[in-house]
């Protein structure tokens, strides 16, 4: 039996989810949500780092887990630079990255930096991030906008959609690498990705202003008018910015970045929620269609996860959508703390070595 212990760390747009492994199974989980009026006194991520870490100190000691007893120590990785799919250990220049935020900035540029914070203090424990959001494996023409200016970026779920597409293969027992699959995370932010045999080939970027909106993010919004917007002197940078990230979608439409609780006013009767959920479901449904035609119609299974996949109204309103291309697959919730932990075991084992983050 497995005795080493391994502490997975998730920091999302909504939420920080905390895991403590003993081989696959969870000794401690928890999930602390985390509203959009909380986050609202913090201006920079990088501000957010003793909340969250304070946080997730203060679970595992009311739990009381002997954490000198932790071996590893893996988070969610951030926006550092593009980088292939894998674990890396957390070294000075990917602090430094997941500092900056290379890319931008999002909780889980706290994973790393948080995880390597808790190791140091811990007598045998090593830091490392697993899959993080920078994970690029698009197809060239994939990178190609409307204007040499704006190139696209891979920024999405690839720790969950690459675990939840693990998943499915095995359960139709294939390799991962054998499958074509379409893959909708719908978290704080909403990804779908065209998965061709183990590569993601294309996907949108879920951080900034592309695909369908989410509970705190517009989505793709009609140039033109955000052009017009930005120069009529009544927003600055920063309330742009957060249009896009953090006070878009469902705030902006309802004022919560509570999935579920636009799902109860929906179902209340709220006919303003119903509209709203629809509309999200709607643009997930059509992000679909088009990943289906970057694989060119050889889809095996389109999967949906994330948690608002747990909302029945809004994946009927889906598989309505997109049933005709390829059976739907619903995961809900993530399977993202399992898989940071299988990462860190596999490190543990010798099974592979750690990738160097340069
Ligand atoms: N049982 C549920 N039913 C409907 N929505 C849910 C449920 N559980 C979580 N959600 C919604 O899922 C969203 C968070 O999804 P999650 O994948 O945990 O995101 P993140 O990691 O980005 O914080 C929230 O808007 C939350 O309200
Ligand atoms: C940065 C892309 C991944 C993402 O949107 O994560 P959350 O849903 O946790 O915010």
């Amino acid at each position: 039996m497995e005795t080493r212990r391994i502490l997975a760390i998730n920091p999302g747009s909504t939420s920080t989810k905390i895991a403590v492994f003993q081989g696959d199974k969870s000794v401690f989980l928890k999930n602390i949500k985390h509203s959009n009026e909380e986050l609202a006194q913090f201006g920079k991520i990088s501000e957010q780092f003793e909340f969250r870490k304070n946080i997730i100190m203060k679970e595992l000691i009311d739990a009381e887990i002997q954490i000198d007893l932790i071996e590893a120590v893996v988070g969610r990785g951030g926006l550092v630079k593009p980088i292939e799919s894998g674990i890396y250990s957390v070294n000075e220049r990917l602090k430094e990255d997941l500092r900056i935020g290379v890319l931008g900035e999002h909780a889980s540029n706290l994973g790393g930096l948080i995880a390597d914070n808790i190791a140091q203090a811990l007598p045998k424990a090593k830091a490392y991030i697993a899959d993080p959001v920078v994970v690029d494996e698009m197809i060239d023409v994939a990178r190609v906008s409307g204007h040499p200016e704006f190139e696209r970026v891979s920024i999405f779920h690839a720790l969950n959609q690459k675990a939840i597409g693990r998943a499915y293969a095995q359960s139709v027992d294939k390799k991962y690498e054998d499958v074509n699959v379409i893959v909708a995370h719908l978290g704080g932010g909403i990804s779908v990705g065209a998965h061709r045999k183990g590569r993601v080939i294309d996907v949108n970027n879920a951080l900034d202003g592309e695909g369908p909106f989410s509970p705190e993010r517009s989505g793709t919004l009609p140039a033109g008018a955000l052009a017009k917007l930005c120069f009529s002197g009544n927003y600055t940078l920063e309330q742009v910015k957060k249009m896009i990230k953090g006070e878009g979608g469902l705030v902006a439409h309802i004022g919560t970045n509570d999935a579920y609780d636009v799902e109860l006013k929906a179902k209340a009767g709220d006919e303003k929620a119903k509209l709203i959920q629809d509309a999200m479901s709607y643009q997930v449904g059509k992000a679909i269609g088009e990943m289906a035609s970057v694989l060119k119609g050889e889809v095996d299974g389109i999967l949906l996860t994330g948690g608002i996949a747990h909302n029945p109204d809004l994946v009927n309103y889906i598989k309505e959508m997109v049933s005709f291309i390829a059976p739907v697959v619903v995961y809900p919730g993530e399977d993202e703390m399992k898989a940071l932990a299988m990462n860190g075991y596999m490190v543990l084992r010798g099974e592979i070595q750690p990738r160097e983050y340069c």
